[in-house]
């Protein structure tokens, strides 16, 4: 990817990515790079590959051809422990918690791969436990340390799944879609959070459909059709793109 500044060599960067599903090229020769310290958003219209990217950036699947860097490093098709421990963390749509495990122990076994067999044991480290209240308290769920996850609102669930990538201590997130379903209030405090993570040096990938929480924390957009990017830059200049306004409406 040729001669690199001190900014790119620290990015997550795609060359010409593509993936495709029978006859459905999700991604389509995508050439992308998310620039460290940013609020990055990824954002088109459904069905244009944003869940895809994430997969293929995140070793979910595998693409057909294309590249994947981080931080200089290739990443290509690594499996998705080998991509979480070069620093990138990642939550799902589809939030991926353990229902029947307490929100405390959730938080532990996200910490680390041995940490399903460490909680069989009941054998946590006092430092992970120490660390996992901190991000419980930090999101605003201590208060449901001892709770079920099946006994949590969706949005509960969300941050609970958040503070479990957090554990592990990720440069850059990738957050696919952290406002769906989620009531305003808790809206907000997940884009205070993004906001805070963020000036304290973390760097974010946000897949959202929700535009005001897009428009209101992002730093850079880059705006997905069919597979691949079309247009990309700061909210001021995505809003009034027309290309964007011509992908959402199907033009
Ligand atoms: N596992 C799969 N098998 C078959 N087709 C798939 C698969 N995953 C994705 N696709 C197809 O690839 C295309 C891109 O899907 P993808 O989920 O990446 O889009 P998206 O931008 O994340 O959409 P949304 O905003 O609705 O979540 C769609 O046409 C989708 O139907």
């Amino acid at each position: 990817m040729g001669e690199q500044s001190p900014e790119s060599a620290r990015s997550l960067e795609t060359a010409e990515l593509t993936k495709a599903f029978g006859g459905v090229r999700a991604l389509d020769a995508a050439s992308v790079t998310f620039q460290p310290g940013r609020v990055n958003a990824l954002i088109g219209p459904n069905g244009s590959g944003k869940t895809t990217f994430f997969n293929c950036v995140t070793g979910m699947i595998r693409p057909d051809s294309g590249q994947v860097s981080y931080r200089g490093r290739d990443l290509t098709g690594r499996a998705p422990h080998v991509v979480a421990r070069a620093g990138l963390g990642r939550t799902f749509q589809l939030c991926r918690v353990f229902p029947r495990m307490s929100a405390l122990d959730n938080v532990l076994v996200a910490a680390r791969p041995g940490g399903l067999v460490a909680k069989l044991r009941g054998a946590h480290r006092r430092a992970d436990v120490d660390r996992a209240r901190s991000w419980l308290t930090r999101l605003g769920i201590e208060h449901l340390a001892d709770v079920e996850a099946r006994n949590m609102s969706w949005g509960q669930q969300k941050l609970l799944e958040l503070a479990g990538v957090l554990m592990s201590d990720p440069e850059t997130v990738l957050l696919d879609e952290p406002a769906g379903g989620v009531n305003p209030a808790l809206l907000d405090r997940i884009g205070s959070l993004v906001r805070d993570l963020n000036a304290e040096g973390r760097t974010f990938v946000i897949v959202e459909h929700n535009m005001d929480l897009v428009m209101s924390i992002s730093d850079h957009i880059v705006v997905f059709d069919r597979g691949r990017p079309i247009a990309e830059g700061p909210p001021s200049v995505i809003r009034s793109d027309e290309r964007v306004l011509g992908a959402y409406l199907g033009v």
